[in-house]
């Protein structure tokens, strides 16, 4: 099969790779000329424009996007659209909200599928986890290729219709905002807590059998490893959001409770508060002065 990359970053680049180790041929592109020279080096063709890249490939286009979710997107499909027609299939493999994939899907003329991609750029060695939506017949004619981008035939599958491969991803990364906060807090207690631990040494003999186990344990350890036992130089703040803020936002439309996603969430907002700390906890300590004459707890001026 042959395949157009559009994005060639941390993850493109991956989704290049792979696609070429399984015997595939890929044509490059990404908006960086020394991007597209990597992937060049890696063994795929390169187009310097997207005219270029569909001028290309092969008259039933397969092409794979890996740009970052928003605004890209669409202009690259402004790009694409004219050379697209409805045997053609576009994949977004990035973090896209479902309901532009829903709006971008009925607006192709090619069939549109929405790929949630798990697994960062450690998948580089072992593959990604691929949730897929869209027409079955896309599906069926891309799955070679999702077999070598994915961990193999287990690691990917067909969601449903247009925009649920997207909606599964992002509860996936809502899941993964609470499992960080759990793992958070119980170091956090560990740490603060009456012995005198070694992180890495728990997070190591929890990865060794127990039932919390995981690979963000394993990222755990590994950040004990590399920071220290107290995280070293690492900053009090959390940055990213816009897919748990999603998940958030589904959750109350659908009615659904998800109080541990959330409080995650707002963990990461609260983390982000201005130099002179959060405006709530100021007031909540003058407050039980106005109520108790408790002593007001001053900063330095
Ligand atoms: N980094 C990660 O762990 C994961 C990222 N994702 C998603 O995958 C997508 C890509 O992420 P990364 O590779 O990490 O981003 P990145 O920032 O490393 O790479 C994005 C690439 O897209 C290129 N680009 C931007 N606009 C373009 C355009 N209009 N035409 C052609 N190229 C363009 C940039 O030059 C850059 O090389 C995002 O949607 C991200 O949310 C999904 C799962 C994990
Ligand atoms: O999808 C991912 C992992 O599964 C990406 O790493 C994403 O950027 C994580 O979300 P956030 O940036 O909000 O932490």
């Amino acid at each position: 099969m042959q395949l157009g990359v559009i994005g060639l970053g941390r993850m493109g680049q991956i989704v290049v790779q792979r696609t070429l180790d399984a015997g595939h041929d890929v044509v490059a592109f990404d908006l960086s000329a020394e991007a597209t020279a990597a992937a060049e080096e890696r063994g795929a063709d390169s187009a310097d424009s997207i005219a270029d890249l569909v001028e290309a490939l092969d008259d039933e286009k397969r092409i794979w996007l890996m740009v970052p979710a928003g605004d890209a997107v669409d202009a690259t499909l402004d790009d694409l659209e004219p050379h697209l027609d409805a045997d053609d299939v576009v994949v977004d493999g990035g973090n896209s909200h479902f309901e532009d994939s829903t709006r971008r899907a009925e607006r192709l003329d090619a069939a549109y599928l929405d790929c949630g991609t798990s697994g960062g750029p450690a998948g580089a060695e072992h593959g990604f986890s691929l949730m897929v939506g869209g027409p079955e017949w896309a599906y069926d004619e891309l799955t070679p290729v999702f077999d070598a981008v994915a961990t193999g035939p287990d690691g990917h599958d067909r969601m449903g219709p247009a925009g649920s491969g997207h909606y599964v991803k992002m509860v996936h990364n809502g899941v993964e905002y609470a499992l960080m906060q759990a793992y958070g807090e119980g170091f956090e207690l560990l740490h603060e807590g009456r012995y005198d631990l070694d992180m890495e040494s728990v997070a190591r003999t929890w990865n060794n059998g127990a039932v919390i186990r995981s690979w963000l344990l394993e990222l755990c350890e590994e950040a004990f490893r590399e920071e220290g036992s107290s995280l070293g130089t690492v900053a009090d703040e959390v940055r990213g959001g816009s897919t748990g803020t999603w998940t958030v936002q589904e959750a109350l439309e659908q009615e659904v409770p998800v109080p541990l996603i959330y409080a995650a969430l707002g963990e990461r907002f609260g983390s982000r508060s201005p130099k002179e700390g959060r405006f709530s906890r100021r007031l909540a300590n003058r407050l039980r002065y106005g109520f108790g004459r408790h002593e007001v707890a001053r900063r330095e001026e």
